[in-house]
């Protein structure tokens, strides 16, 4: 099984940009809602991308934005993809990311009454909106959007589903390796388990995070290796 992917969200500092890189993140998240405490304008998140190597995908995180503010955001940003974590529904989501002319990740934001079916009907109505669409995102609702360090019940993610999601709400380096090993997602995002305060991130637990996800990575790997190895061989 391919690693799981790990996104660190809500970043507003060089030092955190380069503590998430050494890290090993997969990508980087800069976070365009004006009410959020880790709001960057577009022109800092161009400073901060300007650190970033390549093949590390920096993300745009939008709250009810519109069309023309997306794409105004991603001329001046260069994001290679974005996440739409608000209100937006299937159709203006596609029509979001059809102006900005980037592929998007679309945020479910599960509640304790969101039954299993509910979460791959929405997958399809997403996929059937138009081809930026990539992945669904879960995270927990609250009124505040996100970024809140709440989680929800995983069990309610189907598991048919689970390999294509990116995991997220309320994770942190405590619970980490039991997501990957229960979920199975294809990839984990984070932004306040990896806080010292709200948009300052803490670089040793960036590291402490990773660590435990591919320590979930490791458990997978072992189970998967002790099946082949403990099947018996087939008689001729
Ligand atoms: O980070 C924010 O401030 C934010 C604001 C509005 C919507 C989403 C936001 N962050 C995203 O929320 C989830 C969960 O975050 P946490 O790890 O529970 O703090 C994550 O995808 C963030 O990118």
């Amino acid at each position: 099984m391919a690693r799981t992917r790990i996104k660190i969200c809500g970043l507003t500092r060089v030092e955190d940009v380069q503590a998430a890189v050494a890290a090993g993140a997969d990508a980087i998240g800069f976070v365009f809602y004006p009410k959020s405490p880790r709001y960057v304008t577009p022109e800092q998140a161009a400073a901060l991308i300007a650190c970033v190597p390549p093949f590390v995908t920096c993300t745009g995180l939008f709250v009810n934005a519109s069309p023309a503010e997306v794409a105004a955001t991603v001329a001046i940003a260069p994001i290679a993809l974005i996440q739409l974590h608000g209100d937006e529904t299937v159709a203006e989501s596609a029509a979001i990311a059809a102006a900005a002319a980037r592929p998007y990740v679309r945020v479910f934001r599960v509640k304790p009454d969101t039954a299993p079916a509910d979460l791959l009907e929405y997958e399809q109505q997403c996929r059937a909106a138009g081809p930026w669409f990539t992945s669904l995102l879960l995270d927990t609702y609250v009124d505040a959007y996100g970024g809140a360090g709440k989680g929800f019940d995983w069990s309610l993610i189907p598991k048919e589903l689970a390999p294509r999601v990116v995991l997220s709400g309320g994770l942190s380096v405590h619970n980490a390796t039991d997501a990957v090993r229960e979920v199975r997602p294809y990839a984990v995002d984070i932004s306040s388990g990896v806080e010292a305060s709200k948009g300052i991130k803490d670089g040793r637990k960036i590291a402490a995070f990773v660590a435990a996800v591919r320590a979930g990575d490791d458990l997978i790997e072992r189970a998967t290796h002790h099946e082949c190895a403990s099947a018996a061989p087939v008689p001729r």
